[in-house]
């Protein structure tokens, strides 16, 4: 499975390139004008969707409700796993396991076959308050990353993500080339 995002030297080299380009300077802080350009919202977008950080939400039917064959009683418990709708080949296609931040090129939307199985920040009155703010986070982080480094994965890096919340097990050994 190629399974981390910015191991392929590739993609790297490219947003390393594009982060460079925007930020003119080598070592400033990215503003927010520049990253709200960064075009690595695809990237972000499959990460979540292949190691969702919360792997699912719990919700209360208030009352009976039918959910398509589903007759479900008042007040039955529902557990929401988005890691099984966030890689059902039904919904996303028969390489729903593998990391291709292009199925999102076309945006949320068009990704997936159905658009409410894509739920990395929730869905609905509860949803997550801050999917923006995490975005911008993480385009924050990695801009200052790639504006100083490029970096490729060790070797003795082992790829185990274990859940509550979603994090490599034995961490991610990386090495990092000074640009
Ligand atoms: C990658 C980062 C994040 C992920 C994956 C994430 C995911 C989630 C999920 C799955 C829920 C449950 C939504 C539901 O039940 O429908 C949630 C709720 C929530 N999140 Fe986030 N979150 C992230 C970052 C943040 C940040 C940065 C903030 C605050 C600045 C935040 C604040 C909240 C709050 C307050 C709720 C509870 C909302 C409610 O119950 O009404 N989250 N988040």
């Amino acid at each position: 499975m190629d399974h981390v995002s910015f191991s392929h030297p590739y993609r790297l080299a490219r947003k390393g390139k594009e982060v460079i380009e925007l930020f003119r300077e080598k070592n400033p802080v990215p503003d927010d004008n520049g990253i709200a350009k960064l075009k690595m919202t695809m990237i972000i977008n499959e990460t979540l969707r292949l190691y969702p950080p919360v792997l699912g939400m719990t919700r209360t039917a208030s009352r009976e409700i039918r959910l398509g064959d589903l007759l479900l009683p008042a007040d039955i418990e529902l557990v929401i796993l988005c890691l099984v709708t966030h890689n059902d080949p039904e919904i996303w296609g028969e390489d729903a396991h593998l990391f291709k931040p292009d199925r999102f090129a076309e945006g949320i939307t068009k990704a997936a076959k159905n658009t409410m199985a894509y739920l990395p920040f929730g869905l609905g009155p509860r949803t997550c308050v801050g999917p923006n703010f995490a975005m911008i986070e993480v385009k924050l982080a990695l801009s200052m990353i790639l504006q100083r480094y490029t970096f490729t994965l060790s070797q003795t890096y082992v790829h185990s993500p274990v859940r509550l919340t979603t994090h490599p097990q034995h961490g991610v050994q990386i090495i990092l080339h000074a640009l």
